[in-house]
């Protein structure tokens, strides 16, 4: 009898907290816990299977992660008989953001299915949300010490160890990596993986006030020897793989007390359990370096989870910081615990340098451990596919603020827009494309974006893309900003073309606020009149109130001039109204 954790992630947070509970799971007495990717299995093999959880992040508008969409196609084939997974007990951990519009779709779709198909509930599902103050956490935590209760209740799993158990504290902590030197070798550093590939960046231009608070840029990556692999649709998304920021690296360097024929010294990992996959594409039989892994792999300024604590006390040596450690992962000492992390936006290279004689003890294998892989990140692509052939371009809002708790002297930075906001030319990044969330129709349909801020990217994409194809194609733009002389994203660029109509609502330009829901309001009329012609609308941007401001507009429209109570639900099920959405 064994326990699969079963993962379908688009980001990697379902990997990263399945693979948490699988270690768990090993160190509690569960006789060989797997974990599996959605891909890697099929229907079949699943309904086999007597105890499973399901991680399931929603990723799109409410969809599954794209490389679980095949099996959860089979789960959805009416054939199946009611009894079909009644052998299997189940939870679900369902990842999500409660500032999109389908929070947690996915995983409550597949709860629902499995209960359909007969499967057994061990207990009620986790719904974690980014939006939660501690993130992940506040869900999975609490639905963690549940789940093993529970599990204690199926055959086979009965004498799996409480968390009280003072057995647990004596197990040794077994690394996911095992470490090889191979002194003398070269130290390999990869080009590229089977999906990523290396781009030259062309240029980085502000295009803010050098007054304004905000700085955002216009860069642009020549993709020339890679028009193959990166060949894109307007609304597709470049995934960006950034490396840590030089000062975090030196904060993280020092504390961790790495000489630099430490940092220098070539090293091969190999996992310690089948369950365990290397980094695909950057470690896999290559040879390389702390210096190397330090810089693209160990996300050295996520701010630490509670995880982090509780490896770095298990493998701590120094007894008074190895009883600090554990007391921020006590359930009651929350307050402590957001103190330290998100009320300062501490991050782990600033964790190691407070405990730095723990850190300074840590093995090179045990950093794997303790800090998560550095994850791509997401943005919408600007450029339009056949405007601006050759190249692909981003427009990036460097994130760089105080935290909340003022004492702490240092900005806090965003890992990849800083990253990137600081790129010179000639500079190489690792990216790729990925298919993004809004499906445009074809140019004779019109469309009505909705962009404020850099939520205008996608729509400076697929607007040029319908000037070329079709030059009378019909498209509205909605565009907001603080003022005209600030942050007007495009402006010039906007008042050479003839078509679309743009709309700009300067928010800070007068006395009263106005923003893009208003200026729709103003143009209600014309906006029905592109719903009666099949208009399809768009939403992109900062997750906050906007795309609810949004929703109340279009419904006051329907309502007022269209007499149609329903607009926005109406709109939503055609498909014909889609967000891309970010906080
Ligand atoms: C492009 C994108 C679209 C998303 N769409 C949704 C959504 O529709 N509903 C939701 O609850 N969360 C949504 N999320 C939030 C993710 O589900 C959440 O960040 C989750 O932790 C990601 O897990 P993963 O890294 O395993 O993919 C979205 C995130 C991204 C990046």
């Amino acid at each position: 009898m064994s326990l699969l954790i079963c993962y379908a992630t688009e980001t990697g947070n379902a990997e990263d907290v399945g693979e948490m509970l699988w270690r768990e799971a090993r160190r509690r007495g569960c006789k060989s816990p797997r974990m599996a990717s959605f891909e890697q299995l099929s229907l079949e093999s699943l309904a086999s299977e007597r105890t499973v959880v399901f991680l399931i992040a929603t990723s799109g508008q409410g969809e599954f992660p794209t490389s679980a969409r095949s099996l959860w196609t089979c789960f959805r084939q009416k054939i199946l008989p009611n009894d079909y997974m009644d052998k299997m007990h189940f939870s679900v951990v369902a990842l999500g953001d409660s500032s999109y519009q389908k929070y947690n779709r996915a995983g409550r779709l597949l709860r629902a299915r499995l209960v359909q198909l007969g499967a057994h509930q061990l207990c009620p599902p986790a719904y974690c949300d980014d939006q939660h103050e501690i993130g992940i956490d506040g869900a999975f935590q609490p639905w963690k010490h549940v789940f093993f209760e529970a599990l204690k209740g199926v055959e086979g799993f009965e004498r799996i160890l409480d968390s009280k158990d003072p057995e647990l504290s004596e197990r040794p902590f077994v690394s996911k990596f095992r470490l090889r030197f191979c002194d003398g070798e070269h130290i390999d550093e990869p080009s590229g993986s089977a999906e990523y590939v290396r781009v030259e960046t062309i240029s980085n231009e502000r295009q803010t006030s050098i007054d304004h608070f905000q700085d955002t840029r216009l860069i642009t990556f020549n993709i020339g020897n890679h028009e193959e692999a990166l060949r894109y649709r307007s609304g597709d998304v470049l995934m960006i793989q950034p490396e840590n920021l030089d000062e975090s690296i030196k904060i993280a360097v020092e504390a961790l007390k790495l000489s630099d024929e430490t940092l220098d010294r070539p090293f091969k990992l190999e996992p310690t359990d089948s369950n365990i996959r290397l980094p695909p594409g950057w470690l896999i039989g290559t040879t390389t370096s702390l210096r190397y892994c330090l810089k693209r792999v160990l996300d050295l300024q996520h701010i630490p989870k509670k995880s982090f604590f509780e490896i770095l006390s298990r493998i701590s040596k120094d007894e008074d910081e190895a009883e600090r450690l554990a007391e921020f992962c006590q359930p009651e000492n929350l307050d402590l615990f957001l103190d330290y992390t998100l009320k300062t936006r501490r991050t782990a290279a600033e964790a190691f340098r407070d405990f730095y004689r723990t850190a300074s003890q840590l093995s090179h294998e045990q950093l794997f451990d303790v800090l998560p892989l550095i994850r791509p990140r997401a943005f919408s692509i600007a450029s339009s596919p056949m405007a601006h052939p050759g190249v692909i371009q981003l427009l990036v809002a460097k994130v760089e603020y105080k935290p909340p708790i003022a004492k702490m002297a240092d900005l806090r930075r965003g890992l990849c827009s800083c990253h990137l906001t600081r790129l010179r030319h000639g500079d190489m990044v690792f990216v790729r494309i990925r298919d993004g969330t809004f499906h445009f129709p074809s140019p004779e349909t019109p469309i009505i974006c909705i962009g404020p801020g850099t939520g205008v990217a996608p729509f400076r994409s697929v607007i040029n893309d319908r000037l070329r194809i079709h030059p009378d194609s019909e498209s509205l733009l909605f565009f907001g900003c603080r003022g005209r002389f600030s942050d007007y994203y495009f402006e010039i660029e906007w008042t050479h073309l003839e078509k679309p109509r743009i709309f700009v609502a300067f928010s800070r330009d007068q006395e009263h606020k106005i923003y893009v829901q208003h200026l729709l309001k103003k143009e209600a009329a014309l906006i029905w009149r592109l719903l009666q012609q099949g208009a399809y609308i768009f939403v992109a941007g900062s997750a906050g109130e906007m795309p609810n401001g949004v929703c109340e507009m279009l419904g006051e429209i329907g309502k007022e001039i269209g007499g149609e109570e329903n607009l926005v639900k109406t709109l939503e099920t055609q498909g014909r109204l889609q967000f891309e959405t970010w906080s």
